[in-house]
C-alpha cells in the first residue's frame, strides 16, 4: 500500500473536532498565538495536560476560550503562560494546532459519540496474544477498521510465540498485506524499533497481551506496571485510563526521540459506529479501484450483487484470499450497523 508520510489522504483534514461555534470566542477578540511555543500533549488527567516542550515537562491547563474542544494525547498545542516546566508552574494551552490524524472509537456501536482517542499517529500497531489470553480475529478486525478510518498504517505484534504458533493469524493477516512481527521472552525486537523508527505509533491491545512488557522492553528504565491486573476489576491498579506518548531512545544515546509510542489503556469494545464502508475500502486502492464498476449503492459485502471486486476475481486481476479477509473486516464494520 503505498501512502504519503502521514498515511493520509489529502481530504482528510476537513472538520477533526472544530471548536464549536458558540464556544469560539468572536473572531475580532480573538488574540494572535501565532508565534507561542508549540508543544506535545503526553498525558491528560482531568483538565490538566503533561506536554513535552523541547527536552522540558510542562504541566498545563488548557485556556477558557477553547472551551469545550477536545485536547487529546498526540496533539500539538500552542502554549502561553510559564513554559519552565519548573515545579508548580502552569502553562495555558490555547491552541490545537490542526491534526493530521485522529483515530476514533465510540465506546460501544450503540454509543452516538465519536470519540477522538489519539492525534497525529500515523501507525496503529495491534498487540494480540498467540495464547493467554487467545487471539480474537473479531476484535483485531475492530481495531483494524477504525486504523484504516483513520488513515494509519496497520502493524500487527503477536506476542507469546513461544505458546503457540501464529500459521493461522498470518494467513488470516497476510492477504491484506498487513505487516506481522512475533515477540517471545528474549527475542530481538530490531525488525519493530526499525517500523518504529520515526513515526508515531499508537498500541492498542487487550489487557495481558503482554502490551507493557513490550514497552518496557523497547524503552529501558520506564517500567510500566507488568501484570498487575485486579481480578475484581479487570484493570490493573496504577492502569491508567487514557493514552500516554512515550519518546522511543535512540539505541546509540543520541539526543532526541527515535519516534513515539502512544500507549493506550487494554481495550475490551472498539465501537465502530462512525465508521463508514467506503473509508475502509478506500485504505485499498487496489480494491477502490475494482469498485468502479459496482452498481450505485453497493456495499461490496459477501452478499452484494454484481460487485466489482467478485468480478475482478474472476477476471484474475485480484487474488481470492484479498477479497475474503477484505470482507471479513469490511463483515466488522457491518455487523456493527446490524446491531445498533
Ligand atoms: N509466555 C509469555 N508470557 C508473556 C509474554 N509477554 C508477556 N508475558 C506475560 O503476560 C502477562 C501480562 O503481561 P503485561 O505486559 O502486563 O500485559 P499488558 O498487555 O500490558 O496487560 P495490561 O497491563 O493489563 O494492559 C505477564 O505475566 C507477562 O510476564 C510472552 O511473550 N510470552
Ligand atoms: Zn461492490
Amino acid at each position: 500500500m503505498v501512502r504519503n508520510r502521514s498515511g493520509i489522504h489529502s481530504d482528510d483534514h476537513a472538520g477533526f473536532d472544530r471548536p464549536r461555534r458558540r464556544t469560539r470566542p468572536r473572531t475580532k477578540d480573538r488574540p494572535d498565538y501565532s508565534d507561542a511555543e508549540v508543544a506535545t500533549v503526553i498525558t491528560v488527567d482531568r483538565g490538566r495536560y503533561r506536554l513535552r516542550l523541547g527536552d522540558r515537562m510542562v504541566s498545563a491547563t488548557k485556556a477558557r476560550a477553547l472551551g469545550r474542544a477536545a485536547v487529546i494525547v498526540g496533539d500539538r498545542v500552542r502554549v502561553v503562560g510559564d513554559t519552565s516546566g519548573e515545579e508548580g508552574t502552569l502553562a495555558r494551552v490555547v491552541e490545537v494546532v490542526e491534526r493530521r490524524t485522529v483515530l476514533r472509537r465510540t465506546a460501544d456501536d450503540d454509543d452516538p459519540f465519536e470519540r477522538p482517542v489519539v492525534a497525529n499517529a500515523d501507525q496503529l500497531a495491534i498487540i494480540t496474544a498467540l495464547a493467554d489470553p487467545p487471539p480474537r480475529t473479531g476484535m483485531v478486525d475492530r481495531i483494524l477498521v477504525a486504523g484504516y478510518d483513520a488513515g494509519l498504517d496497520p502493524l500487527l505484534v503477536l506476542t507469546k510465540a513461544d505458546l503457540a504458533p501464529a500459521d493461522e493469524l498470518l494467513a488470516a493477516y497476510q492477504p491484506l498485506d498487513v505487516p506481522v512481527l512475533t515477540t517471545q521472552p528474549g527475542s530481538d525486537l530490531g525488525e519493530l524499533r526499525e517500523r518504529l523508527h520515526g513515526r508515531t505509533t499508537v498500541f492498542v491491545g487487550h489487557s495481558g497481551v503482554g502490551k507493557s512488557t513490550l514497552v518496557n522492553a523497547l524503552i529501558p528504565g520506564l517500567d510500566r506496571a507488568v501484570g498487575e491486573v485486579n481480578a475484581a476489576t479487570g484493570r490493573g491498579r496504577h492502569t491508567s485510563t487514557s493514552a500516554v506518548a512515550l519518546p522511543l531512545p535512540h539505541l546509540d544515546g543520541s539526543a532526541g526521540e527515535a519516534g513515539w509510542v502512544i500507549d493506550t489503556p487494554g481495550v475490551r469494545s472498539f465501537g465502530l459506529s462512525h465508521v463508514t464502508p467506503a473509508r475502509i475500502v478506500a485504505a485499498f486502492p487496489d480494491l477502490a479501484e475494482s469498485t468502479e464498476e459496482c452498481p450505485r449503492g453497493c456495499r461490496h459485502d459477501s452478499t452484494a450483487v454484481d460487485c466489482g471486486l467478485d468480478l475482478a476475481v474472476t477476471r484474475g486481476r485480484l487474488a481470492p484470499a484479498r477479497l475474503q479477509s477484505f470482507r471479513r473486516i469490511l463483515d466488522a464494520r457491518l455487523s456493527a450497523e446490524a446491531h445498533p
